[in-house]
């Protein structure tokens, strides 16, 4: 019986799914999670939406190298405001940019209180690891508890398998 009940409670993390992207490919990723593990998808939305222009990498007046190249750019959030009392497990997904995560993932980790929770990392990239990004966050947010990153730059098949695993 006892077993029964821990194995149930297992299963019972409410488990939530944030990402960020600009061109869909962490979103794919982030969706199949959500539909592997049975977790609710929430969207990190800025307030101004990146154009094109924003996220060319090679030009360093464009936005993304600007914030990127500010240590402590925090651009400003948009969309729905999210309960996270409800949520045991946290899956953080962003593209890599500069090796690091975006600037509007830290600003949505410094808008909402993490303490209690688990915040497992994931990204997508056009080839960099996620090993330094992860490094940053849990320097700059000590406090959360952090699961051990993954980059899912392969199918949406293996970013569900890797998530099942993780839970
Ligand atoms: C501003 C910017 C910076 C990037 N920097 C890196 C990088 O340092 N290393 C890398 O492998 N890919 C880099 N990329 C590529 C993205 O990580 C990759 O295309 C990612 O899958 C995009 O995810 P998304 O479609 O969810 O936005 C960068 C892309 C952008 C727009």
């Amino acid at each position: 019986q006892n077993q029964i009940a821990d194995t149930n409670v297992q299963s019972d993390k409410k488990i939530l799914v944030v990402y960020f992207s600009c061109t869909g490919t962490t979103e794919k990723a982030a969706d199949a999670i959500a539909k592997t593990v049975g977790g609710k998808l929430y969207r990190i939305t800025p307030a101004t939406a990146y154009t094109s222009a924003d996220l060319d990498w090679n030009n360093k007046s464009s936005r993304s190298s600007i914030e990127m190249t500010t240590e402590n750019s925090r651009p400003e959030l948009g969309g729905e405001a999210l309960e996270l009392k409800d949520y045991d497990v946290v899956f953080l997904g962003y593209p890599i940019w500069w090796n690091l995560c975006p600037r509007p993932v830290n600003t949505f980790l410094e808008k909402y209180d993490f303490s209690g929770k688990t915040v497992i990392p994931f990204a997508t990239s056009g080839g960099s690891s996620i090993t330094n990004s992860v490094k940053q966050l849990k320097k700059l947010y000590p406090k959360i508890t952090w699961g051990e990153g993954q980059l899912l730059n392969g199918s949406v098949k293996q970013a569900g398998e890797w998530a099942k695993g993780v839970i």
